[in-house]
């Protein structure tokens, strides 16, 4: 059985993600030319590279058309639905650290918690006659916080692809759910995170596919062991 590896085509995970393969005695190699969207495992001819975009690795891997990926915990969590039936982190890689947040507009003294914004998507109806609006590209990481974790049921989501920091000042939305690493973009932004609106620390990681065949399969195992011993 062929085994796929699906690997970041692009971005900031790319180069790192071949690293740890390089490390872990699996280096990947482009079939065809550098721009190739297949590669494979120099030295082996069972296992093939698929290099895809972050967020798509994660859907590949719900759909089980490939067997590993490494993409960001972040995407795993948001593209798929039920996602510890689906799929398993095997590795977390230790690279592309990120925190999924809940950030308000700094002129909002009064709102430092979860709480504190409750009370505000409580009032917000009767004082704006509308719902507080979030920008994110996160909807089911912002669901499960606001909704599933801290009981907030009134608010409305707006899909936000790009520039979702500037979406409070340009009126497109009240507050955000995005992703921040040194905390410059929600600073030039106006914006501060609540202290408890770390929805996600996020990071890259290994994530094998659930699929039958997998548990006795030398291969899989010595991939999971490979990558682990390099970390
Ligand atoms: N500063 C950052 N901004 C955005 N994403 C980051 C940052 N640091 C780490 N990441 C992580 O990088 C991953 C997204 O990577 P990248 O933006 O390179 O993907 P991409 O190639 O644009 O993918 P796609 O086109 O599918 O969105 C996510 O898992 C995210 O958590
Ligand atoms: O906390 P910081 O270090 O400021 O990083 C966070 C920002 O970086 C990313 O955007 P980027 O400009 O990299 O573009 P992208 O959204 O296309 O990835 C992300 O979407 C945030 O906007």
């Amino acid at each position: 059985m062929t085994i796929t590896i699906a690997l970041p085509s692009k971005g900031r995970m790319k180069e790192e993600a071949a690293a740890i393969f390089e490390r872990a005695g699996l280096p990947i190699a482009a079939v065809g030319s550098d721009r190739s969207y297949r590669g494979r495992v120099e030295g082996t001819d069972d296992i093939e590279i698929a290099f895809l975009s972050a967020s798509e690795i994660a859907r590949e891997l719900g759909s089980g058309s490939v067997d590993f990926g490494v993409t960001g915990e972040d995407l795993i969590r948001e593209e798929l639905a039920d996602f510890e039936n689906r799929v398993e982190i095997v590795a977390r890689l230790g690279f592309g650290r990120a925190d999924v947040v809940v950030a308000v507009p700094e002129i909002w003294l009064d709102v430092d918690t979860m709480a504190d914004l409750g009370d505000v998507a409580a009032d917000f109806r009767s004082r704006h006659g509308r719902r507080l609006q979030i920008a994110t590209k996160y909807w089911r990481l912002t669901q499960q916080h606001f909704s599933g974790s801290h009981g907030i049921q009134l608010y409305r989501i707006v899909e936000s692809l790009g520039a979702t920091e500037g979406a409070p000042a340009a009126g497109q939305a009240d507050i955000i759910v995005d992703i921040t690493s040194t905390g410059s973009t929600l600073k030039a932004n106006h914006l501060k995170i609540l202290s408890d609106g770390v929805i996600l620390k996020s990071q890259a990681c290994l994530v094998r596919a659930r699929k039958p065949g997998h548990e006795d399969n030398p291969r899989v195992t010595g991939i999971v062991d490979a990558i682990r011993a390099a970390l």
